[in-house]
């Protein structure tokens, strides 16, 4: 027996050896589930199991990259190399390339990303003559996207009277004509967007029974990391694969379930053992990741929620320092705190950028932390924010790569006909998409057939539409005898894309040029890298599906030293020594749009659970008293999860009575950001903005119907105290005594100015506030 299980303690050992047959591995942050997972196929490989009969699916392409190496150290890289292993998407892309045909769709079909569907939706509506006031295109893009998460295609939405009647009600009954416009669109231009990849998958297992059987019997055995994160597309894939033998492996954690906005599904892991006959459950209790500290504020928080699965986690690791709580008077200075901080724990502790991550809600919290990072020279790196392969330059050479392998790809020639300019106005490119809208052809089809077609374009349009053709085709020619790396090379030349941005002159110009450069370089590592796997080739097609697949999370590289930046979302499954969890507030962090029901506030604490169990040494949180929030300065109040941590955890860096009142500051103009004529302007009487500013709440819900837990009324998450008015005496469980002052706002932004005998007036939102009321 190797020697790799004695790294697994029995508890985790239990599950490696379990022999066939279904399991489910429920434990709380970092208790080694990726762990057990990963050890798991390395011991089924030791046992005799064909590493051409295991599939296993993660949560990021980096993770399954991590597996792979350490199950290569184990069973050897060439034995390694042939698993099949990755992200759901990526994984099923792959599969799908083998079996598109039986769908209608072309090997090579390409990959709309979200940018690209949500582009050819825009033009759709605009086709249709709608008002895109009404209908948005990028909440069209969302409604769509969860229909397929949910199985729901165009004609079962047809059939759903409540679907329809959903719409219609939203003054936007086309939405289901759009929707059919956009799946023959995308199916025309032989394109799937992610949800398909999903979506046709399932539809490939159902309609086919002899491919479903071909599947089974080569992916015997299944793992899933993440399971809580499964939405009921990915669920249902999962189920037909696994029916035969039933060997099937799940972990996760109910507690850190935080994509049911994307339609992931908690209940699946609920009723895992209700699926599947004989399923044996495992527990991890013991954490390896954090102090001790950190692992029981994390345990104080997520007892708060009511829906989760009993569970232990403790750990023999050190008892680390508290955690750390900063408040700062603006969002700049709450930068500058984090970037100092950063400072002197790396100079003090001798310690690597890589060792530090700031993780926060929302991505436009970043330029704030950008800004101070980059004023203290701390090298960082952005993780989800535009993606390299999201720049326009990229996405420019791309889309000529896309043409080259499929030249259906409509999204591709729409951005690439007059770019570089070539004299093809939009007019022309309208009649072409009419054109091949009334033949049901892709538009370089109807741009093949000119001479056939009386489209009404003049013949000097029609030469520049003719070349264009012509180089296509030439590109495709050369595909043929050459790797992508020479192809992209040349395509980058040829099309006068190179010269267009070096012509430009501008540093943006030759940042564009040297991304490009950058770009080239990536094709061709690719090239190197796929000729050696077993079952890769090293080809454009392969190369286009990766990036299109490819998060800015997987183009890591271990030699570039530089502290983190992400959502919490994207911070699951990982972790860092440092973790700063920043703008803890109110109506930020429990976010404005999720606190309508329970269930959504209890993601929200799960979301504050993930972020908070990422940290190895030391976590901080920091909040700020006023921020700038859709174009105006808000005052913000602290975050309830601050008050929710024990308090035995937790150090104040800066005390709740230090008389650090913002007005006076900005009175005295100590800090530059703050503009004063902003703040007149807007300074709001109960400080939360105007309801007209705040994002259309009333459409977000509605988006979200699909999920049934939300649809009960009585869900209003806490009860607003209506008995309290001035003069009365209360007690504050962490502000103590006080007397209230004046009551202001009406139902859930009814607040309370009270004066603390502690010395500070505070105002209180009433439904958060826990206050308990004296009697005198
Ligand atoms: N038996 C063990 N001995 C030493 N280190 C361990 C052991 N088990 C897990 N670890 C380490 O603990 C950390 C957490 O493990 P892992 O990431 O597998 O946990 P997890 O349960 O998947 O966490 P999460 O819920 O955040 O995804 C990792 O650094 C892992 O290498
Ligand atoms: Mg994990």
């Amino acid at each position: 027996m190797s020697t790799f299980l004695d790294e697994l303690n029995d508890a985790q050992r239990a599950p490696v050896l379990h022999k066939d047959g279904p399991l489910m591995v429920i434990a709380g942050a970092g208790s080694g589930k990726t762990r057990v997972l990963t050890y798991r196929i390395a011991h089924l490989m030791e046992q005799g199991v064909d590493s051409f009969n295991i599939l296993a699916l993660t949560f990021t392409n980096k993770a399954a990259k991590e597996m792979k190496k350490r199950i290569a150290t184990i069973v050897g890289n060439s034995e390694a190399k042939n698993l099949w292993m990755g992200t759901f998407h990526s994984v099923f892309a792959k599969l799908l390339r083998f079996e598109s045909d039986k769908l209608g769709y072309p090997s090579n079909f390409t990959i709309y990303d979200t940018q690209d569907s949500q582009r050819l939706i825009a033009s759709i509506i605009k086709e249709m003559g709608l008002d895109k006031d009404i209908y948005k295109y990028k909440q069209i893009q969302n409604r769509i996207s969860s229909y397929k998460n949910s199985l729901i295609t165009v004609k079962a939405y047809f059939q759903n009277p409540e679907l329809v009647e959903a719409d219609a009600m939203a003054k936007r009954p086309r939405l289901g004509e759009i929707y059919q416009n956009y799946v023959e669109r995308c199916f025309k231009a032989g394109a799937m967007d992610f949800d398909d990849l999903l979506l046709r998958t399932n539809e490939l297992l159902t309609r086919f029974p002899e491919v479903l059987m071909k599947y089974q019997e080569r992916f015997k055995y299944i793992l899933v990391d993440e399971y809580q994160d499964t939405n009921h597309s990915q669920y249902l894939i999962v189920k037909a694969l696994s029916d035969r033998y039933q060997n099937i492996c799940v972990v996760g954690d109910d507690a850190q379930s935080i994509y049911s906005f994307r339609g992931a599904n908690i209940s699946n892991i609920l009723n895992f053992q209700r699926d599947y006959d004989d399923v044996a459950v495992y527990r991890l209790e013991q954490n390896y990741r954090s102090t001790k500290n950190i692992v029981n504020a994390a345990n104080s928080i997520i007892a708060k929620n009511k829906n989760q699965l009993e569970k232990v986690v403790w750990t023999s690791n050190d008892e680390g320092n508290p955690i750390k709580i900063h408040r700062s008077v603006t969002d700049a200075e709450e930068g500058r705190y984090v970037a100092s901080s950063i400072f002197e724990n790396r100079m003090q502790h001798q310690l690597q950028n890589g060792e530090f991550t700031v993780l926060y809600r929302t991505n436009s919290q970043s330029r704030a932390i950008e800004d101070a990072l980059r004023k203290r020279d701390i090298p960082y790196r952005i993780y989800g924010g535009l993606s390299f392969y999201q720049r326009k330059e990229i996405k420019d050479v791309l889309a000529y790569l896309r043409m080259v392998i499929n030249p259906k790809d409509e999204e591709a020639l729409k951005r690439i006909i007059n770019f570089p300019a070539r004299g093809i106005g939009q007019t022309t490119i309208d009649k072409l998409v009419v054109a091949a809208n009334h033949y049901g052809r892709s538009i370089f089809e109807v741009m093949e057939n000119l001479d056939k077609l009386q489209l009404k374009i003049n013949t000097g349009t029609q030469r520049k539409l003719e070349d264009f053709v012509t180089m296509i085709k030439s590109f495709q020619i050369m595909n043929e005898g050459s790797d992508a790396f020479t192809l992209a090379e040349h395509v980058a030349k040829k099309t006068g894309l190179l010269l267009e941005f070096k012509k430009d002159g501008t540093p943006e110009g030759i940042a564009r040029m040297e991304n490009i450069e950058e770009l080239l370089n990536g094709i061709k590592d690719f090239v190197e890298g796929q000729k050696e796997l077993a079952d890769a080739t090293g080809s454009l097609t392969e190369f286009l599906e990766d990036v299109a697949l490819a998060t800015d999370m997987d183009k890591e590289t271990a030699d570039d030293d530089r502290v983190a930046l992400m959502t919490i979302h994207l911070a699951k499954g990982l972790e860092f020594p440092y973790v700063y969890i920043v703008g803890m507030e109110e109506d930020l962090f429990p976010s404005a749009m999720s606190m309508n029901t329970r269930s959504e506030l209890e993601e929200e604490r799960r979301l504050f659970y993930v972020a908070l169990t990422r940290a190895e040494k030391q976590a901080y949180l920091t909040y700020t008293q006023n921020r700038y929030r859709w174009g105006k300065l808000i005052d913000a109040e602290p975050s309830r999860f601050l008050e929710e941590i024990d308090e035995k955890y937790v150090e104040n860096l800066t005390p709740v009575n230090d008389g650090y009142r913002y007005k006076s500051m900005i009175d005295a103009n100590i800090f530059g950001e703050v503009d004063k004529s902003k703040l007149r302007l807007s300074k709001p009487t109960n400080g939360t903005p105007p309801t007209s500013q705040r994002p259309n709440e009333n459409q977000l819900r509605k988006l979200r119907r699909l999920k049934p837990e939300l649809s009960s009324p009585s869900s209003q998450t806490n009860v607003v105290d209506t008995n309290l008015s001035a003069g009365m005496r209360v007690n504050h469980t962490r502000f103590g005594k006080g007397k209230v002052l004046k009551i202001e706002g009406v139902g859930n932004d009814k607040k309370a100015e009270i004066q603390f005998e502690q010395g500070d007036v505070k105002k209180l939102l009433l439904r958060f506030a826990k206050l308990e009321i004296l009697e005198d």
